[in-house]
């Protein structure tokens, strides 16, 4: 800036010697100053104006296409209407997002973050609230440290200029001895607010990690709800900023409001000593601050929402880049790299459009804000450090007293006000500082709202979910009910279905499952099947058939209890703790995390497993049983590997029959399970279930396993469907096929 304005002074001269007056000079320099701003202003304004010209020229070309008016190919006049079809759709949903609240500072965003922290301090006397107490206590240390050394300071100047060594060597050695307590305290700042931050985040995770996986809702928030698009994102790095963020809000909110308060104090109480008025420094620097502030949140940009729109972006490139990674080999299969590349540029390129955004209108806040605080505020600080100076008793009197005092009280006034003005430049420096620290603050407290959005929306949307209350865009129309089936309210479609647990039933346990006019309907309120009713008694071996997307495995969703039911009843044996009563094993079985044990007792842990007696022998017996053996010998059952990449498909839903013979339930749902498995092993398989008495609900497409059911359940993929036993001939079918 020196620089500068030293080379606009030397252009100036030079100019005013070629006969242009300096004040031309300056309005020249002004005016362009000014006409930049305004194109900065206007042209985001023109640009927008101009597309939107284009975007109407466009829409005019593709009205006359018809008519022939229009001079565009084939071909382009495709590409314009895909374009124009992608910017509609980003326009609804940008509009939609808009219709949500916007985080910002306010009172939406004073009840969130109350919320939260009733999370992050459950109680009065916890760790957090001690952490707390230590923390502010450090604080306020570090504010008196600041006072002390500053009045230090002061003597140590004013022992210079009394060239008084012995008393200058005395202060400055006060001065080394303090700076050890006070470089303790402000790493022990820094150090507690580390703390604070993890111990926050840690009961945020806690919280959120319970509520994830209660009701099922790490499925339903994926599937059944449209809301959170990437959770993974929002319990981890959402959790993680917002945590420090409010910790670290805690230190630059309360320390310079001490420093404020105190500095203030020491500032009046100097001034006293000069007998000069106490109120009109304080009275000018405040009126100069207020009005600062008042412009600076009214031109502040929506540093929240901005926040939490690069936030939502950047969870999509994350979500893109796990998404390619869990599909890897499907992608080299195919060779889709292209695709795949380019959506992730394209999720790139618009978090990389947010931060631009970002930057550039930060850019003249910041600005303006630098003028402020480093400008204006030492124009203040310089008026309130000489008020009491100008205008003080003192300076009058001695002013007055001059002709008559000697030398030497001469010699203590100037030493006494040169103490004055070091001790007080040094206060007003860190009062300066301390103001700065809350301006920028309110942009710390703004970008919080947006997190605070995030992490409190997450919340929220995980408590609804688990009560089985979804918000998700349905393609269906949202009439008060559609074709009597499912109704709506407040465009959220109702379950009104019933869940009831057979022993509820004349206090009898039952084992029966019967499903009782119950629609099939899917999350985005498809209707598939608009009524199904059937019964399902131990030793009902099922097999579902018909056509893809009639509704085989939506049923099983049904059954477990994943998709809600809309209308009817739904009567199903209790659940009881460890001992399921209906197991699923769909195509592509889950590998977890763990050894070859894990996989065969998933979901039960080895405590589970020791508490039901269940030997490493009797584990061999089951890979036996599904001919998986060999890995048993060849691994050992507590090698941890990664059994997702090792085992084959075949072998994969081998590992899933395994765990069917573990745990034994009373029904095992088997949703095309062994479509894998060569036909000899799941024969024997299917025997050896039935032997064990766990009656089978199967869906398949292979004629060789309709021999293991008694029952057979048709879907016609048109929403009709029919039940019944089978007869000999179907069981036999088999038979007639080879
Ligand atoms: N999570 C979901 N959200 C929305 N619709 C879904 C969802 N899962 C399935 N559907 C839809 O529900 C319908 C029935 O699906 P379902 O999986 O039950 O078919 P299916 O009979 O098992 O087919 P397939 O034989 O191909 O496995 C399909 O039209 C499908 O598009």
């Amino acid at each position: 800036m020196t620089v500068l304005s030293k080379y606009v002074d030397r252009i100036a001269e030079k100019y005013e010697q070629c006969g242009l007056p300096m004040q031309a000079f300056s309005y020249a320099l002004v005016g362009t100053a000014l006409f930049a701003l305004t194109v900065k202003v206007t042209v985001p304004y023109l640009r927008n104006a101009a597309q939107d010209g284009k975007n109407e020229d466009g829409k005019r070309r593709r009205d006359n296409k018809g008519g022939g008016g229009g001079s565009l190919t084939p071909t382009e006049i495709d590409e314009d209407l895909k374009l124009a079809e992608a910017e509609k759709l980003l326009v609804e949903q940008q509009a939609k997002n808009q219709k949500l609240l916007e985080p910002g500072l306010n009172r939406e965003f004073l009840k969130q973050l109350g919320m939260l922290v009733q999370i992050m301090i459950p109680q009065k006397l916890c760790y957090e609230t001690g952490l707390l107490t230590v923390h502010t206590l450090c604080l306020i240390s570090r504010t008196f440290l600041s006072i002390y050394v500053a009045a230090l300071e002061g003597a140590i100047v004013k022992f210079i200029v009394r060239k008084d060594v012995k008393q200058f060597a005395l202060v400055l050695l006060k001065w080394f001895g303090i700076a050890i307590p006070a470089t303790f305290v402000n790493s022990m700042i820094r150090f507690l607010e580390s703390k604070l931050a993890l111990a926050f985040r840690t009961r945020l995770v806690r919280h959120s990690y319970r509520l994830y996986f209660k009701n099922q809702n790490y499925y339903r928030v994926s599937n059944l709800d449209g809301r959170i698009e990437n959770a993974d994102h929002r319990l981890t790095e959402d959790i993680s900023v917002f945590a420090s963020s409010v910790a670290h809000l805690y230190s630059s909110l309360t320390k310079p409001c001490f420093d404020l308060m105190l500095i203030g104090l020491a500032l009046m109480r100097s001034s006293q000593k000069m007998k000069a008025n106490i109120l009109l420094g304080p009275a000018l620097s405040v009126s100069v601050i207020a009005l600062t502030a008042h412009i600076l949140r009214i031109v502040s940009p929506k540093f929240g929402q901005l926040v939490s729109e690069e936030a939502n972006r950047y969870g999509y490139l994350r979500h893109i880049h796990s998404r390619i990674i869990t599909n890897a080999e499907e992608i080299a299969f195919y060779g889709g790299h292209k695709v795949e590349l380019q959506q992730l540029r394209q999720a790139y390129n618009r978090l990389v459009n947010q931060m631009n955004s970002i930057f550039s209108q930060k850019l003249w806040f910041i600005m303006l804000e630098q003028f402020f605080m480093k400008y204006v505020w030492s124009g203040t600080g310089m008026v309130m450090v000489s008020l009491p100076i100008l205008t003080g008793a003192a300076v009058n009197s001695n002013i007055n007293s001059s002709s008559t005092s000697n030398s030497n009280s001469n010699d203590s006034n100037v030493s006494e006000r040169t103490q004055y003005l070091t001790t007080a430049r040094n206060l007003l420096i860190s009062a300066a500082d301390a103001i700065e620290r809350l301006m920028s603050s309110y942009k710390e407290i703004v970008a919080l709202a947006g997190y605070t959005y995030r992490v409190a929306g997450m919340l929220d949307v995980l408590e609804e979910t688990a009560q089985g209350i979804y918000s998700k865009a349905t393609v269906v129309e949202h009439n008060d009910e559609i074709n009597g089936i499912i109704e709506f309210r407040d465009g959220r479609p109702i379950a009104k279905g019933r869940i009831i647990y057979t022993d509820d039933v004349a206090g009898q346990l039952s084992d029966m499952i019967s499903l009782r006019a119950v629609p099939v309907v899917t999350p985005n309120c498809d209707i598939v099947v608009p009524s199904l009713s059937l019964t399902i008694e131990p030793g009902v071996h099922l097999l579902i058939t018909g056509p893809n997307g009639c509704g085989k495995s939506s049923l099983f969703r049904i059954l477990s209890g994943l998709w809600p039911i809309y209308a009817g009843e739904l009567h199903i044996p209790r659940p009881i703790e460890n001992k399921p009563c209906m197991f699923y094993i769909p195509q592509r079985p889950y590998m977890s995390i763990g050894s070859l044990c894990d996989q065969i007792i998933y979901p039960d842990t080895r405590e589970d497993m020791k508490r039901k007696n269940i030997t490493d022998n009797e584990l061999m017996d089951i890979l036996k049983m599904v001919c998986l053996e060999h890995i048993g010998q060849r691994d050992g059952f507590n090698v941890v590997r990664d059994w997702k990449d090792i085992l084959s498909g075949g072998e994969k839903q081998r590992m899933a029959v395994a765990r069917l013979f573990y745990h034994k339930p009373r029904y095992a749902l088997l949703d095309e399970c062994t479509s894998a498995v060569s036909i000899d092993v799941e024969s024997s398989i299917y025997e050896i279930a039935k032997q064990m008495g766990i009656t089978l609900l199967t869906i398949t497409h292979r004629p060789t396993l309709w021999k293991f059911h008694t029952h057979i359940l048709e879907f016609d993929g048109q929403g009709g469907w029919r039940f019944r036993k089978m007869d000999h001939n179907e069981m036999q079918k088999e038979q007639f096929i080879h």
